[in-house]
This record gives C-alpha cells, structure tokens and sequence, in this order.
C-alpha cells in the first residue's frame, strides 16, 4: 500500500498539515519525511538545518516556546507513541494573532505538522517513552529562547486533561510568562 504526500491547509496561514508518502509492503514501511522539492511544489520554501529527536514520558507538556529572535519554521513528525501538537499564531500582522490550533500526531497516524516562522509551539505527551522529531530552519539560539505559559488564561488552549497535577513541566516551562506579558513587551513576532 502506497500514497502520494498531501498538503492540508489549516485555519491559520502558512501552517500545515502533512501526510507524508509511506509504501509497506511485507518487510515493512518506508515514509519520506522531508523532500524539498516536494515542499517548494507546494509553495513551502522550507531550509531545514537541523533535526531534534525527544524522548518523554506520558504527560510530560513541553512549551510553550519560541525564539524571540531567529525565529524558526519547524517540521514535526511523531515517530513512537503519540503526541498533542499545539501551536498558537503570534506574528504581529497576521489576521489569526493569537489563535492556537492542536493536532494528534502518532506513528500510526504518521501526519506531521509543517509550522511557519512566528509561532508558539507546545508539545503534550500521551503515552510513555514516545519518541518526536522536528526539523528547524535555523539553529538554537539559548539568547532568544522564549515562552509562553502553556496553561495560559487568556489562550484557553484545551491540553485535554482532566487532572492538571499529572502534567509534568520543566523548572523553566513552570515560569514562563503570560500572553499578557509577552504581547506587552514584543508586541508579537
Ligand atoms: C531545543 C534545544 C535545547 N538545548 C538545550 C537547552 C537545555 O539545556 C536542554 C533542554 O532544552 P529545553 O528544555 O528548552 O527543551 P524542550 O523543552 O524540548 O524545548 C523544545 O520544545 C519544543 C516544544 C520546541 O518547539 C523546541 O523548539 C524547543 O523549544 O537542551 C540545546 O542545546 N539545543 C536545542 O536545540
């Protein structure tokens, strides 16, 4: 079984949905997670310079992040387990400012989410030991790395959860600062 990629266009400008080119057969499958000319075919003029693999227990939420400098477009594609890929628009002119949109990525469904430059992005884990990977247009910059507080009031972003004590944080995802905040002091990306 085989298909052809496919590019769903989301809410949001410039974010996307991706399901990639997979063919099984009885040894198995191969995907092809990223081919630049397929992307530019599809006016995503994406320059990947490095790749992240991260491995989290279930419940773990990581973000909301971004980098208030060099921001980066992020490619992110499940590879083990599943995961809740969350992404709020923060680019100062764009017509959705501020509007966060979800989606369940996992190794079955094999979808994998195309995020331009300007956005927040958070990752909720739903099952243990599951494995993501993002590719990113520019490299990591510890100076400009910035958040948002995930639980946020004012986003309202839904991490569907019932019990907010089993979500596990980093030290610095547990100060981050408000929407507030942010919209206060950079106006936006
Ligand atoms: C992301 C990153 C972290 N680090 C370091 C910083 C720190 O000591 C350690 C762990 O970093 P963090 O706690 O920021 O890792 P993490 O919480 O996984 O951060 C990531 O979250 C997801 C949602 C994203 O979108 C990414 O861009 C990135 O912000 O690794 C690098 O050296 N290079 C990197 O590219």
């Amino acid at each position: 079984m085989s298909n052809n990629y496919e590019f769903i266009s989301t809410e949001i400008d410039g974010l996307y949905v991706i399901n990639p080119f997979h063919a099984s057969d009885d040894r198995g499958f191969v995907k092809k997670t990223f081919e630049r000319n397929i992307f530019l075919k599809n006016n995503i003029d994406f320059n990947p310079v490095e790749e992240m693999e991260t491995i989290s227990k279930k419940n773990v939420i990581r973000g909301l992040h971004f980098q208030i400098s060099n921001p980066q477009a992020k490619l992110v594609r499940c590879a083990k387990g599943e995961i809740l890929d969350v992404v709020v628009d923060l680019r100062k002119d764009s017509m959705t400012f501020g509007k966060s949109f979800s989606i369940l990525l996992s190794s079955e469904n094999k979808k994998m989410l195309y995020i331009p430059k300007g956005f927040a992005h958070g990752v909720k884990i739903l099952l243990d030991d599951t494995i993501f990977y993002y590719l990113s247009d520019d490299r990591y910059y510890p100076e400009y790395d910035s958040g948002i507080l995930w639980n946020d009031q004012e986003l309202a972003i839904d991490w569907e959860t019932d019990n907010i004590e089993e979500i596990i944080l980093s030290g610095k995802d547990e100060n981050l600062q408000t929407f507030q905040e942010f919209k206060k002091k950079y106006g936006g990306l």
